[in-house]
Formats: C-alpha cells, structure tokens, sequence
C-alpha cells in the first residue's frame, strides 16, 4: 500500500506509529478527520499476520469512527488505535502507560476508548498518563461501553424487523448471531427477554457455551453461521462477513450487528441491496458505545447518554426512509447523511477565528 497516496484518496489527517522497546507496544493511532471536534475512538489489540494489515485496519476503522460519530450527531471526529499483539498473552500494564504517553503528545487530538481486546483496567493504565480517555473505572466514568453499544443493536435490530416485516417485535424471530463477546451477550440478553430464537457461533466455544445455557441458543460452528435459517444475521465478531463468498449463502432478510466495517467492499451493498436485504449500515447501528462515552466528556449522565442511544432507531429509520426514496443503498444512504453534517460544520467555519491554540495568541 502507497500510504500517502491511500490518506490522500480517503482524507486521512494523520497517521501515529508508536514503539516502545521495553513494554513490546506497537500502536498505530490513525486519525481520520477533525472537523466536527477532537477524533475519538477506541483501541483495538490483535495479532495481525502483517504490519500492513495492521495499518489497513486502523485506516479504516477510523474512518467508520468519522462516520459514526457524524451519523449520531457528536462534535467529535474520527480516529482509531489498533495495538499490534495477542491481548491474552502480550499485555503489560507498561505498555498501556507508554500508549497513554504517547496520546498525551497529540494533546487532545485524540481521545481513545475500549475496543476489541482492551478492558476497562487497560483505559486505567492509560489514565495514569494522560486525560485523553474515556470508559475507565473512576465512578465519574461512563465504564464498558458494551452493554450500551448492545442496547443500541436492538433498538437498532427493531428498527429493521419493522422495516423488512412491517412490525418491530422480534418475539419469534430467529436470529443468528456471529460472535458472541462482550456486545452480542448483553444483546442476546435483550432479544432473548422479547422472545426470539437465538443461534450463536463462536471460535470460543467457553462463550458458545454460555449463551447456549443462558437464552437456550441453538450453537452451530462458526463457519455454517452463514448457512442457518433465519430471519436476521447479526454479525457481531470483526468485519468484512458480508462479501462475494457469504451472500450467496445468506438466509437473511435483515443484516444488522455491531460488527465495525461489514461490508468487504461497497460492492458488497449493492449486491445485498439488490437481493432486497435490509442492511442496517454498521456505523449507524453500534454507535451505542461511542454515545456513551461521548456523554463523559460533558460530565457523564447514564439516564441522558441512553436516551440518546435511543434515537438510533430513529436513525436507521431515516437511512431507510432515504434509501427507498432515492433507491439507493443504505450504506449510501447513511454516507450521504454523515457527509452532508460535516459539509456543513467544514462551511460555516470559514472565518477566521483567533483561539487559545493559535500562534498570534501566544504574543
Ligand atoms: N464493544 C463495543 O462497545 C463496540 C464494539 N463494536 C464492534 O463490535 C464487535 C464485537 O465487539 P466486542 O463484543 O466488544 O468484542 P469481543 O472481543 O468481546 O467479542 C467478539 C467475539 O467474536 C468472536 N469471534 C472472533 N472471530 C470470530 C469468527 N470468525 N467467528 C465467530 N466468532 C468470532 C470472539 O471469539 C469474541 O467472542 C467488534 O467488531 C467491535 O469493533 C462496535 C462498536 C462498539
Ligand atoms: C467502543 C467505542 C467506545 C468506540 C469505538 O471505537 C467504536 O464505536 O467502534
């Protein structure tokens, strides 16, 4: 990959590599763009099988956090930390204070959160270096975003029963769940409560387990996920299940998960457009999380920061609104809409304005 040549075409602001020799850690903090305030976005640790991958996923990541963060209405632009390493055997508390060091440098540019493979207790070693965080264990905190982010996929997964079945109840639908960590547990915990009938796959099979004993969920192995009948696929693992290779496969008539960047390529909305697929776009729908640590930066208030997630709902039903309208896509749709509001901050700040950070106000 050109690196220059690929932050160009999509707009990258700036792309961080730390290293630090004596705790192992090597991050890439991408930031996509600032318009609408500071970037915020979580830090994913993974084993990548290459440092190019590694860099692909923190570009795009980051980009879905522009989007997301747009769609749902937050000042905040878009950014993303993929930690290089496997989080069950490559952390040190050393590392998170160096990463914390190094966010510190980009001076509230960058705020991070939890994601895939961090916890609560790694945003606390962050904490001790830096500010710049959210979701950590302090009783002012807003904590794991999980649960909330699962609070939004099903006001979310409601929103697209109705727009594909004509009522939001999901009592007696079947729901195959890809993944079942953090998010899709407490999700499953909420679909079960309404009555819908679960089947779960997952490369952990402790997880697959749990689920199956607590909302008797019907396990299958993960690759015939994609197989099983049912009337909504929630993939709620990593991303780019939704390609050339699944859809053929896929049941479905509702794709809606918390699963960052879903689609393999853009092509792969048109063709589940085409087939007639309700797609809630990956950013609109797990956007719970993000609101929630959001709502910390203004002094966290649970009762205000859900009710917030709950326009979710109200979101997708717009997407849908003018996806049918227009024929176009969902994911297009919802592109149009985050787009369209950072266009519109991107022109109205076009005077010049003196701020703190300005160099003539350091005379
Ligand atoms: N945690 C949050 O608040 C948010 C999470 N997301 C996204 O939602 C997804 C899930 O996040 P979490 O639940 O926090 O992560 P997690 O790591 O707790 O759960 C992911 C689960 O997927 C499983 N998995 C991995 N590869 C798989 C495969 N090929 N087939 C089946 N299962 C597989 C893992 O074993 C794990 O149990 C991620 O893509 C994440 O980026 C998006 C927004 C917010
Ligand atoms: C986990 C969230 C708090 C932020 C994020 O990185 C996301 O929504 O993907």
């Amino acid at each position: 990959m050109e690196i220059f040549t690929y932050m160009e075409k999509y707009d990258y602001e700036q792309l961080v590599f730390c290293q630090d020799k004596n705790s192992g850690l090597k991050a890439i903090i991408a930031i996509h763009d600032t318009t609408l305030g500071p970037a915020l976005g979580g830090t994913r640790m993974w084993t990548y099988d290459s440092e190019a991958e590694a860099i692909e996923d923190a570009l795009r990541l980051a980009k879905g956090m522009t989007y997301k963060n747009a769609a749902a209405g937050l000042d905040l632009g878009g950014g993303k930390t993929v930690i290089i390493g496997d989080p069950k055997k490559d952390k040190n508390p050393e590392m998170f204070r160096a990463f914390g060091r190094y966010i510190q440098g980009l001076n509230g540019r960058y705020i991070t959160a939890e994601d895939v493979g961090t916890t609560e207790d790694d945003m606390d070693l962050i904490h001790l270096e830096t500010d710049f965080v959210t979701g950590t264990s302090e009783a002012s905190s807003s904590g794991n975003p999980s649960p909330v982010t699962a609070y939004g996929i099903y006001k979310g997964i409601k929103a697209a029963a109705k727009e594909a079945f004509g009522e939001d109840s999901v009592k007696g639908r079947t729901i195959a769940i890809q993944g079942v960590g953090n998010v899709a547990y407490a999700l499953c915990e909420y679909l079960h409560e309404e009555g819908a009938k679960l089947i779960v796959a997952d490369i952990n099979k402790a997880a697959v387990a749990k689920a199956v004993e607590a909302f008797d969920a019907k396990a299958v192995d993960p690759e015939d996920i994609y197989d099983v009948d049912c009337d909504i696929y929630s993939p709620c693992a990593l991303g780019a299940t939704i390609n050339e290779e699944t859809i053929p496969r896929l049941k479905a008539k509702v794709i809606a998960g918390s699963a960052n960047n879903q689609l393999k390529t853009t092509e792969h909305g048109d063709i589940i457009h085409e087939k007639g697929i309700v797609y809630a776009p990956d950013y609109v729908i797990n956007s719970g999380g993000v609101i929630n640590v959001a709502d910390e930066l203004h002094g966290y208030n649970q009762a205000r920061a859900k009710k917030k997630v709950e326009t979710i709902y109200d979101s997708l039903n717009k997407v849908f609104e003018i996806s049918r309208r227009d024929n176009i896509p969902t994911y297009v749709a919802a592109d149009r809409m985050a787009e369209e509001r950072i266009e519109s901050v991107r022109n109205s700040r076009n005077q010049f304005l003196l701020n703190n950070h300005h160099v003539l106000s350091r005379r």
